[in-house]
């Protein structure tokens, strides 16, 4: 599908994306660049590109898809440090978890024949680096992309194209539209698990041993989710800061009502809410977006020897 990729920064999402190429023959050379040498020794050792780089700008020069795999609050310097070196027609798309923001950060800097279309996939693990990464991450998963109103419709289609045979269905949405649902699908379950395991966190030590040793599968799924990479994590919430303040706003104005509901013994009022939620798990196995396993498309995965 395209001569070579230069994929920039290869962690959880870099290498996965790696792998998927790998799997569907899709690029007829992968360049990465990583900052430390230590990725780049693991980058070589599991095969995950033909060239290897340190600075992004050596790995864009001849390339047909670039895609930024690296947190979001990276991008700005990282666009301005390739914009010289990207390719006439060039695609730069993008993994981050963000969209609006990207856009405002990468698009000043790129020259007119640069096809700027950014992309998030809505898959992932609590895992990062290198060696976190599968090919089966994005299989039956989404992939939106936000492109502009000016968009080369032959791009976004290509770039489509190179998702759906990565595994993933793709929606097109408006970037902001995109950070408003991660928000709330994404953004704010993350934001609750560091703030529960958090509250752990800081609990004096003998009742955060007992916590610990009788931890119940609930607090257990909150600790996968707050066990996710922190430099990632703090750059999306400081780049999807409206659309967060905006649905934790309707999350805290809920959680009063549940609180009061408690304090006055209106049993009757948290048994309809329970209710309600209970049929918006129902949906989404029902629309097939939870594996009867638990965990799938999360864990990594097996090593192989
Ligand atoms: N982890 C997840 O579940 C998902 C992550 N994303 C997005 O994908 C992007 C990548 O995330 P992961 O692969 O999970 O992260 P990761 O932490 O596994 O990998 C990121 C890589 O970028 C490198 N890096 C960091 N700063 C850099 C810089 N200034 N220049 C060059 N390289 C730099 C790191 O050393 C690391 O190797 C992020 O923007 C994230 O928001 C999207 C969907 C899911
Ligand atoms: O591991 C999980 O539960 C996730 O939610 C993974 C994830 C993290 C960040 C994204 O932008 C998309 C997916």
């Amino acid at each position: 599908m395209f001569e070579k990729v230069a994929l920039i920064g290869v962690g959880l999402i870099g290498s996965s994306l790696s792998h998927a190429m790998r799997r569907a023959n899709l690029a007829r050379t992968i360049a990465a660049s990583a900052r430390t040498e230590a990725t780049r020794a693991a980058v070589r050792r599991l095969g995950l590109a033909d060239e290897v780089y340190e600075h992004a700008a050596d790995a864009v020069k001849g390339a047909d898809l670039v895609i930024l795999c690296t947190p979001v609050g990276t991008f700005d310097a990282l666009a301005q440090e390739i914009a010289p070196h990207l390719k006439d027609g060039a695609i730069l798309s993008d993994a981050g978890s963000v969209k609006q923001a990207v856009v405002d950060a990468v698009a000043p800097h790129l020259p007119p024949h640069v096809h700027f279309i950014p992309g998030h996939p809505i898959a992932g693990t609590e895992f990062s680096g290198p060696e976190s990464g599968f090919a089966e991450l994005f299989d039956g998963r989404w992939t939106i992309l936000t492109p502009l109103p000016d968009a080369d419709e032959a791009a976004v289609a290509k770039l489509k194209a190179f998702w759906e045979a990565c595994g993933a269905h793709v929606e097109i949405m408006e970037p902001k539209h995109h950070d408003l649902v991660l928000a709330i699908t994404s953004h704010l379950p993350h934001l609750i698990a560091y703030n529960i395991v958090g509250t752990v966190a800081d609990l004096e030590e003998e009742k955060k041993s007992e916590v610990i040793k009788f931890s119940a599968s609930g607090f257990r799924d909150f600790t996968r989710i707050a066990a996710s990479d922190p430099t990632m994590w703090r750059d999306i919430f400081i780049n999807n800061k409206e659309a967060v303040l905006e649905i934790l706003g309707r999350f805290t104005e809920d959680l009063a009502a549940m609180q009061r509901h408690i304090r006055w013994g209106e049993g009757d009022k948290l048994f309809d809410k329970f209710t309600r939620t209970r049929a918006v798990r129902r949906s989404i196995i029902d629309a097939g977006q939870e594996s009867p396993e638990p965990n799938f498309g999360r864990t990594p995965a097996p090593k192989k020897d």
